[in-house]
């Protein structure tokens, strides 16, 4: 598992010193298990008033700036609500056979306000989904970073999960 190495791509700056202070904790509990590199993109606006044509250029546009982001060999986790839902367990194993299994470079992407492009969701490998509601892009960072604690605890057989 010592290997595997994970990049977490989120869309805009985290402006709440809760989320942050929550991310930073799990980026060093997680300094025990693999390397862990958050990176974020520039945001566009997207005030309410805009078009479904320019809804769909803000998600181009950080569509692109996310894909600049993603290497040839990553394996991209696409978190989306219409996507795959599975148990922790079931996660954690997954992220270790993707260790073991020759894809160890195992990069997520969040999408911003408005979601992730067509172009992102068809370089995704796989999608994640969290279930049918739908959380702020930046908690999203924060829960997602929390499930992959969960899944080196799972998998190290550490007492966290319950
Ligand atoms: C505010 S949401 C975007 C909402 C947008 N209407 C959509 O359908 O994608 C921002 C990002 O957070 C992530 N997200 C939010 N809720 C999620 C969930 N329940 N499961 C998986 N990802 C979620 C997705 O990556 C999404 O692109």
């Amino acid at each position: 598992m010592n290997n595997v190495h994970i990049k977490v791509i989120g869309v805009g700056k985290i402006k709440e010193k809760y989320f942050t202070a929550g991310i930073a904790e799990y980026q060093k509990r997680l300094r025990a298990f693999a390397k862990v590199d958050l990176v974020q993109v520039r945001d566009e606006k997207a005030p309410e008033s805009l078009s479904a044509a320019e809804m769909e250029q803000v998600k181009a546009v950080e569509g692109a700036r996310i894909l600049e982001k993603i290497k040839d060999s990553d394996w991209v986790i696409a978190l989306a609500i219409e996507g795959k839902q599975r148990d922790s367990e079931v996660f954690a194993k997954e992220i270790a056979d993707l260790g073991t299994y020759g894809h160890p470079d195992i990069t997520f992407v969040i999408g911003g306000s408005l979601g992730l492009s067509p172009a992102v969701m068809q370089r995704a490998n796989d999608t994640l989904s969290f279930g049918k509601l739908t959380l702020p892009h930046q908690l999203m960072r924060l829960v997602l970073m929390e499930q992959i604690y969960r899944a080196f605890m799972i998998n190290a057989g550490r007492p966290y999960h319950k």
